[in-house]
């Protein structure tokens, strides 16, 4: 019988936690960057997108699972690309386990480090749960100083799909969205259903609906709250080409749906505290 519960483990060098539930689900995730890089729901099946030639040095970002944006999403501010969250090293807080579930929480705060880059006392939490057929992911993050901070955020879910061409994202039609492809213009999406076939880099705003991924023979529901943007990222052949760290044809198999605060950054006020979530519904 497959082993259950939170296992300490290492996945190519980096140290990791391993939730496997009786069902049959599990979820690895990475304490460098806070990392989310498997999930398989209880029917199996890998639902995240890992490219084999992510880096796992400990020092550059992993390309794909579900890196931590923060405390900026993307280019939109001052540091570097997606924020300093997704190359740092965070800690276990909290390990719970039954049969039917199991959650790990780890925590990311300020230090010199940080406050070099962004100078706040904060405090950041994520939370991953797996139950059922559902992956679960929390962030919340708290001002510990004694002014206010803002910030922007993204859950950068790289989701596992077949063949990105034949595959269908429902839910954004009527959604207004910012074209990163196209000089950053704001179009609304009049489709029915977003398909991928160029290169796609657009944030959906204020979007108040669940999504629904379709491909064949299997859906995703994925469900936000807090968040109040959607991303969706599918770099295409020539953007392609120039990530070093994704095989030539490893955006046909990838498809990036993110819970994000982008277009309004969130402001927290001293001791104010903020979350987001993101799950994932295998249906
Ligand atoms: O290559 P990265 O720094 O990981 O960023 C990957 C992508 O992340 C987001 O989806 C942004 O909207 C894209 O503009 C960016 O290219």
């Amino acid at each position: 019988m497959a082993i259950t519960g939170i296992e300490h483990i290492e996945l190519k060098g980096i140290p990791a936690l391993r939730l496997s539930i009786a069902n049959g689900a599990s979820a690895v995730l990475s304490l460098f960057g806070g990392q989310v890089l498997s999930w398989s729901p209880p029917a199996g099946g890998e639902r995240l997108y890992l490219s084999p030639l992510a880096a796992h040095d400990g020092l550059q970002p992993i390309r794909g699972g579900i890196p931590v944006c923060f405390p900026q999403f993307a280019d939109l501010g001052p540091l570097m690309q997606h924020g300093f969250a997704r190359t740092a090293q965070w800690t276990v807080l909290t390990e719970r386990h039954g049969k039917d579930f199991a959650l790990v929480s780890l925590g990311l705060s300020d230090s010199a480090a940080t406050r070099a880059l962004w100078p706040h006392a904060f405090e950041a939490e994520l939370s991953v749960l797996i139950e059922d057929n559902r992956l679960d992911l929390e962030l919340e993050v708290g001002n510990r100083g004694d002014s206010e901070f803002s910030f922007t955020a993204a859950l950068h879910t790289y989701l596992a799909v077949h063949e990105v061409e034949q595959t269908r994202l429902e839910g954004l039609h009527g959604y207004s969205y910012r074209d990163k492809t196209d000089a950053n213009r704001i179009k609304r999406d009049s489709g029915d259903v977003v398909e991928i076939e160029a290169e796609t880099d657009r944030i959906y705003h204020d979007v108040q609906r669940p999504l629904l991924l379709r491909e064949y023979r299997r859906s995703l529901g994925i469900n936000a709250e807090g968040f109040a943007d959607v991303v969706v990222w599918n770099p295409w052949v020539e953007r392609s080409a120039a990530i070093a760290d994704l095989p030539k044809d490893g955006f046909r198999h990838l498809l990036c749906v993110e819970a994000a605060a982008a277009q309004h950054p969130v402001r927290l006020a001293a001791g104010e505290r903020w979350w987001g979530r993101q799950t994932l519904v295998e249906l």
